[in-house]
Order: C-alpha cells, then structure tokens, then sequence
C-alpha cells in the first residue's frame, strides 16, 4: 500500500512534492485547525507516540493522494483514495519556537507543556537559540578578533552564554553533559578567531551555530526526561543542503528529499519527536556549517513542512500573530487575522521582523497553511497564512518600515531614446550580486533602493556601493543617497487610489515629502521612500489612520470611493 510517508521515502522530490498534495486533501483537517485554544500547564503525556493509531483498520484514516509520476517521460497526475494508518502518515505538523518563546529555563517548560498539550499532534519541532544567544555570539565574535587568546575567557557574552545555558540545564534538571563539549568547543573557536585576528563569515556561521545546537539538545533532554521520546537534530547532519553563500545561504531543492528521507526512516525506526535546530544548513561545496540569514529558523520550518507534506507549519512568537505594524514603533498595532502567502512574503521581504523574508516559499510551493502564534498567549487566534483569502473588504493588512536603505538616482547621460540603458544598470547590479528592492523608471532616469540588511559587515556595504557607483557612472549620473527608509503599505492594491488618497494627505499634514512611490506588480504593496528621520512618525500617523477607526468606516469608505478621513481632514 502506497501511504504519503512511503512516497516521501523514494527520495525523489516529485513524490515529496505529491506528498504535499496529499495532505492538502485532508480537507478535514484544517478546520479542526482554525482556532484550537490550548490551556498551558494541561500537560498531557505523549508517551505512547509509536504505538499511536496502531495499525488496526479501526484506526485506519481515509486519504486522498494526489500525487505526480514522471512516468512516460511527462508528468501524470494520480488520484487515488487509500486508507493509511495514522502510524504510517508519521508526523502531523511542524510546530517553530523562535529565540523568544525559549528564553530561560521556565520558558522551556512552558514550550515544553504546550508541545504535550495536544496530544493529537506528531510534531515536528524547530527551534532558534535560546533568547539573544545569536546576537552575544556574533559579539563575542566580533570582540575575540582583537582581544588577544588570553582574554578570550574575559569576553562578557561569553560568560553570558555559559552562565545562560549552564542555569537553563541545571533549573530543568537535565545533566550538564549534552552542551559541556559545545561550551568547551565555543571557547576553543573564539580562542582561534584571537589567534588568527580574524571573523570570516564561515567562521561566523560555525560560531552562531551553538546556539541552536545547545538549544535543541536541551530542550530534547527535557522532553525525554518528562516522558515523551524526543530526538535532537543537527540540520546541517540531516539534510538541510544550501549554497555556500555563508550568513545567508540559500536552500538546495535536493533538501527536500533528504530531509523525508530521514525524519520518515528515523520516525519508522523508532519513532521520537525531533527537535530539529533552525537557521543551519550544510553547504554544498565546502560541507561548512551555513545560516539562513537572521531569522532563519522560521525557513527551516517551512523548509520542513513541504519536505514531508505536512498540513501545517506553526511559528510561535511572542506576539499574536502577524501585527498591523511593528509594535515596538505602533504599541496598539492588532493582529492580522489573516493573510496570503504573497501578503506575508512581501511584508517580511520589506522588513516585518516576524517572518524570515523566505519563510513563505516553500509554504506557497506546497500549499500549506502557515499559523503564526504567541507561545506567551496560545489561546490568541493568531495568523493563518494561506494561498488565497476574500480581499473584497480588505484595504490595508499592515504598515511595514525598513530603516537604512540607500537609495540611487541614475541619470543616463546618453540621449532620450537610448535603448539598453536599463539593461545596463541592472547588469551592473548582477555582477556585483547586489540585490535591489524597490524601482521607479522614466526614460532616461531610474531611481532605486538597494538592501543592505542581508550583508552583517558595514564595511564591506560602503566598499560594495562605492564600486557600484563608480561602475554606474560610466553611463550615467549618479546621485547617492543613504539614511532613507521604505515604508510598505502591504494590502489590496486594487484599492490604490484609496490607500494612496488616505496616505497622501498623512504625509501632507506631516508635511513629509515623499521621495519615490512605488507600486509592485506583486499587486499587495505599495512602498514610499522617505528620509530615515521622518520614518516612525509617518508610520505611526499612517496606522492611526489606517487602523484605529472602526472598521466599518473603512469599508464604506471603499464602497463609496471616499477617500477622506476624519482623523486627517
Ligand atoms: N508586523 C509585525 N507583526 C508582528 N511582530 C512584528 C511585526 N514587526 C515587527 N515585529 C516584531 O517581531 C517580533 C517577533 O519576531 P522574532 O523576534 O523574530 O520572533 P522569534 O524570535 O520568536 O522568531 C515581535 O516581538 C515584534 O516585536
Ligand atoms: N537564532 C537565529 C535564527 C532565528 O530564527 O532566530 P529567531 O527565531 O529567534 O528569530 C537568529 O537570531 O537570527
């Protein structure tokens, strides 16, 4: 009998891609979903995962696999209807704790019961170093480069991660043993970044590496201790195949396959739940350690769920979901109820911290449904991403802010009519692998925004743009301009007119001018450039007017095509 886990396990994409399919046929499933409220500290024990469902036709489920075959040379579509045991469908969904739902040792308890309190799931679990472990160890980086070795063991996040980890251990009374040779092997490496003078950005993947592998082997020493059968996962041992572009590696397809292929074999073998670390990958040509870019262990999730075709990928956070704004910038900014994958993926891309800006790739590839929720409040709804959703009343999800962005004006110094002149900037931008977020054209001008959030060095940032100008002004006139901010209205773009009438006298009143509009063919963003001094206020005074009416108002506000407001005018 064919089961979605058996597909999985012929390790070819294809069939990891049916698997997907499968799930999504489960339409059952996802209702059962929808806003499931949970009472932490109701610990349940899952102590009987293997022998869960049994393989009894009593506990037979009836499954839909719709899967492709590339059978004679072409891809065929399969239907089939077959009864597969709920032993054999293995894992249920992937469940991602991010650094700050794991910040000490109670918080791991409490991640710990609400992991148990749904005894119905077979996790997957994926998680981030604990608290701001990844930012003490890129310092602790950064300062062993020029301590000298004899100070190393004076290097204050050092002691700080020791003394994190080493009380996080003893306060879940798990043994010292499962992160002594990590602690022993971090301050060996910072020892040999002081010896060598010197961070490269592999040697910066490896060192940010122990947070997660310390986190994961904690916390799967935990959950063995409370009964419940956990297997830690390094990512970097189990498949996760990325590029070699260190501090922000891009996932290999053959990931998929490699990853079904282990945690199915593992879960056949001797089923355990697995704690996997996020944001590490292998890469493919050295076999170093890689990162995902911060943030990355909402990736690895998604990574995950489409690898097995699972019907959900939850990301737990600290908030209730996907906010209209940065709450740190709009204290009274709501959750989101929901949103498209193409909503999510563009408001990460354009800077909400909350998602990794790839996280949603591999979700949309599989069609899988994406929750965001609060581990601090898990009966709060949270977010569900989806491929589609009814945007007939929507007009704007959410405000999102990207701070110091560098912006260019490019002038093209040959005649009106030129033709080739965009290709030619944007040929330079390739070779340098420079990426560029936000356009506007005329004929003989273009202005641009270019990220350098990806990159975690500065001076490689200013060397990167002086050599892009110097490149540009070979055909053109350049004019550079830094400390600028973009700020993304993310919502239904077939309301333009309305949101930008709305924005627009905003700004006006703020008497901020706007310095590039733009308007993306993703048809769910419209970004405005303004200086980075003016950028919290207009946000601010956006979501005020956006947000804090009543939503009614809103929508007959659309209805009618009014678009004047009573907070502005
Ligand atoms: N639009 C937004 N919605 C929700 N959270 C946001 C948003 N913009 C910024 N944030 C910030 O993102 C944080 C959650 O993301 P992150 O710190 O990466 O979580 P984790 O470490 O749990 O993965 C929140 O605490 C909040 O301050
Ligand atoms: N620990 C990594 C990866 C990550 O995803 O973290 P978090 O889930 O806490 O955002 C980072 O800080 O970037």
């Amino acid at each position: 009998m064919a089961s979605a886990m058996n597909l999985c396990g012929n390790y070819n994409s294809t069939f990891a891609a049916a698997s997907v399919k499968a799930s999504h046929c489960q339409s059952h499933l996802l209702p059962c979903r929808i806003g499931f409220s949970v009472s932490v500290g109701a610990a349940v024990p899952i102590s009987c995962r293997g022998e869960r469902g049994g393989s009894g036709s009593s506990n037979k489920a009836a499954f839909s696999i719709s899967c492709c075959r590339a059978a004679t040379g072409r891809d065929v579509l399969v239907e089939e209807n077959e009864a597969v045991s709920e032993t054999e469908r293995s894992y249920t969904c992937v469940m991602k704790f991010g650094g700050s739902s794991l910040a000490s040792a109670d918080r791991m308890k409490e991640v710990a019961n609400l992991i148990m309190s749904f005894p119905e799931e077979r996790p997957v679990i994926v998680l981030s170093a604990m608290g701001k472990t990844t930012n003490l160890l890129l310092l602790a980086g950064e300062k062993a480069v020029s301590c000298g070795v004899s100070n190393v063991d004076n290097i204050e996040e050092l002691s700080t991660i020791k003394d994190l980890h080493l009380r996080t251990v003893d306060q879940l009374g798990v043994d010292r043993n499962v992160i002594a040779k990590h602690l022993e092997e971090l301050e060996q490496l910072l020892k040999g970044v002081a010896m060598m003078k010197e961070l490269t950005r592999r040697t910066q993947d490896y060192l940010v590496s122990f947070g997660e592998c310390m986190s994961t082997r904690i916390f799967a020493a935990y959950l063995n201790k409370m009964g419940v059968k956990a297997r830690q996962y390094d990512a970097f041992e189990m498949g996760f195949i990325t590029t070699d572009d260190f501090t922000n590696a891009d996932i290999l397809e053959a990931t998929y396959p490699a990853v079904a292929k282990r945690l199915h074999g593992d879960w056949v073998a001797d089923p355990a739940i697995p704690i996997v670390t996020g944001f590490l990958g292998k890469a493919r040509k050295s076999c170093a350690v890689t990162t995902l870019g911060r943030g990355g262990s909402d990736l690895t999730a998604t990574t995950i769920g489409r690898a097995l075709g699972l019907p959900e990928i939850q990301v737990w956070k600290d908030v209730d979901g996907v906010l209209t704004s940065d709450p740190n910038i709009c204290p009274q900014a709501e959750p989101v109820p929901c949103l498209t994958f193409d909503e999510a993926a563009e408001l990460a891309y354009f800077g909400a911290q909350v998602l990794h800006p790839q996280s949603m790739r591999p979700a949309r590839e599989g069609d899988i449904p994406v929750r965001v929720k609060n581990s601090y409040n898990p009966k709060a709804p949270g977010t569900l991403i989806t491929k589609a959703r009814d945007m007939s009343k929507a007009v704007l999800t959410s405000i999102v802010l990207k701070r110091n962005v560098t912006m260019l004006d490019i002038v093209s110094t040959r005649m009106l009519g030129q033709y080739g002149f965009l290709a030619k900037v944007f040929s330079i931008f390739e070779d340098l692998g420079i990426s560029v977020d936000v356009v506007a054209t005329s004929e003989v001008s273009i202005s641009l925004t270019l990220d350098p959030s990806k990159l975690w060095s500065r001076e490689l940032i200013q060397q990167e743009l002086d050599y892009v100008v110097e490149e540009l002004e070979k055909i053109a006139v350049v004019n550079l301009l830094q400390n600028r901010s973009i700020i993304s209205l993310i919502g239904n773009v077939q309301k333009s007119s309305l949101i930008l009438e709305k924005a627009f006298r905003v700004l006006r009143t703020l008497g901020v001018n706007v310095q590039m509009i733009s308007q993306g063919a993703s048809k769910v963003n419209i970004s405005l450039i303004v200086n980075d001094s003016e950028a919290e206020q207009c946000v601010r005074a956006l979501h005020k007017t956006f947000f804090d009416s009543e939503p009614s108002q809103l929508e007959n506000e659309c209805i009618q095509g009014n678009g004047s407001h009573p907070a502005i005018s």
